[in-house]
């Protein structure tokens, strides 16, 4: 299996609270961007103590209660399953904080994490009140829900963005990459995806490439996996009769997206 390709790992921490996904420093290829996945039972609760990185803490479904020890976000989330394809609720939390999450209802939340050195205020990042986009024309059409994008000064690094991809689509294509730092041209900006699928048992393809092809790994990825993605170009490709879901978390030395597509596929762009 990739080193790149996460299944859940459903580490159960106490009773109601499930870690799903943990992806650290120590125990991937990413020095930016951190991501876990954690199950709640109805009141359980999860702390997580920040040092030296920023959270955005993502109420992918249910509804949670967050607090950062002096402000209280209650009964935030908009959605029982992320395929209601409308936004959701998050919260921002800068560095050396605690929080602390606790179900109202079951809930899965991400937990999106950054590096952080400037202390910028705890905030609800509303789902009205993130940017709904349109992309793509023919096979390559999907929905885009920016949560915290690069026009959003409210964070240090972090960078969160969850797409919708419909039956036999292609998202993140022509395939694209952010991993040098050279700007204005391309920022450099790990990321990682998290995937879900309509229906469940579906799967979808993912390819993380360079131009030197030093890495190409071409994954199936099965609902609830994490894809993590150092380097290289990342299109993903749904088959017929799915849907598919993904969660980005990008971060990098500059806290701005800027792509660059690969050439060879460019020309999908041009087409009327
Ligand atoms: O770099 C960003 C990620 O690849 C996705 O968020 C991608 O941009 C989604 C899309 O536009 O298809």
């Amino acid at each position: 299996m990739s080193h790149l390709l996460r299944k859940p790992e459903n580490n159960k921490l106490a009773d109601g609270v499930t870690l799903v996904h943990e992806v650290t420093e120590e125990n991937s290829d990413l020095h930016y961007v951190g991501f876990k996945v954690v199950d709640l039972e109805p009141n359980a609760s999860y702390d997580e103590k920040l040092t030296n990185l920023e959270l955005c803490a993502v109420a992918l479904t249910g509804k949670i209660t967050v607090t950062d020890g002096d402000q209280n976000f209650t009964e935030i989330g908009t959605r029982d399953s992320v395929f209601e394809r409308k936004p959701t609720d998050s919260v921002y939390v800068s560095h050396n904080k605690t929080v602390t999450i606790t179900a109202n209802t079951k809930a899965r939340v991400a937990l999106c994490f950054a590096p952080s050195d400037k202390e910028l205020p705890t905030k609800l990042i509303k789902a009205e009140d993130n940017g709904v986009e349109h992309r793509g024309k023919y096979n390559n059409k999907r929905q885009v829900h920016n949560i915290l994008p690069d026009s959003d000064p409210s964070a240090n690094s972090l960078l969160v963005v969850e797409v919708f991809t419909e039956t036999a689509n292609w998202s993140s294509y022509p395939p694209h990459k952010h991993d040098q730092n050279n700007l204005p041209e391309e920022s450099f900006l790990e990321e990682s995806y998290y995937h879900e699928m309509d229906p469940p048992q579906g799967f979808v393809f993912q390819r993380v490439y360079t131009e030197d092809r030093s890495l190409d790994e071409t994954m199936t990825v099965e609902n609830g996996n994490v894809v993590l993605v150092p380097k290289g170009y990342h299109p993903v490709g749904v088959p017929d009769g799915y849907s598919e879901y993904y969660l980005n978390v990008m971060a990098g030395p500059e806290r701005i997206w800027k792509f660059h597509n690969d050439k060879d596929h460019e020309w999908i762009l041009d087409r009327e």
